[in-house]
């Protein structure tokens, strides 16, 4: 039984296959980079949704894996605060798509007014955090609580809320 996951970024990946094989042992990854067709740093829900639904769904084209996952980090402005958002798709093989969101926090203003200006949010991190490539490990999420809550357990619970809809549609009544 296979599981794809529509992205090489470490802590996706770590929370889709935590999640996954608690459900389905016997499960096999694999990692496809596809694309999301929205922009690199997506500035509300709807656009965050989508690229995570253009990932699960590419991932699935012609595929006989059990399921692809998309998962989609991206900021929305609510009241002059920006909060990052973060949406969650499963494609299964006959084409049912499952969507959930997960955790948002506002982000500092410094930070809020360089994606404001085209700024990714990676790079803007790392700059900030003097790190590399947090994006793969505890994310902004992370470093705004604290660490409380990193990214890929961020994610995990993003998981948890797609395949419990998934396995409660196939459920017999
Ligand atoms: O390879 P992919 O799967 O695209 O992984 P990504 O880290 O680029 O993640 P997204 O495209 O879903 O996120 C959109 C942008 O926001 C950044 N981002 C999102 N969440 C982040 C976080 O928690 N910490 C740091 N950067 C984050 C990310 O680097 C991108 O610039
Ligand atoms: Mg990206």
């Amino acid at each position: 039984m296979k599981i794809l996951i529509g992205t090489n970024n470490r802590a996706k990946t770590k929370a889709v296959k935590a999640i996954s094989s608690i459900y389905y042992p016997n499960a096999i990854f694999e990692n496809i980079d596809v694309p999301s067709l929205v922009s690199d740093q997506p500035m509300s829900q709807e656009e965050t949704r989508q690229g995570a639904i253009n990932r699960a769904k590419h991932l699935m084209v012609g595929s006989d894996a059990l399921f692809g996952i998309g998962l989609e980090g991206g900021v929305q402005e609510i009241d002059d605060q920006l909060y990052i958002c973060n949406w969650g798709a499963l494609v299964t093989q006959n084409g049912d798509v499952f969507t959930a969101t997960g955790a948002g926090i506002p982000l500092p203003k410094e930070i809020a007014e360089q994606l404001l200006a085209g700024a990714e949010l990676g790079p803007v991190m790392d700059v900030f955090t003097n790190k590399n490539e947090i994006r793969h490990d505890e994310g902004a999420v992370g470093v705004f609580s604290n660490g409380l809550v990193n990214r890929s357990t961020m994610f995990e619970h993003i998981m948890l809320l797609l395949i419990g809809q998934y396995e409660f549609s196939y459920k017999p009544l």
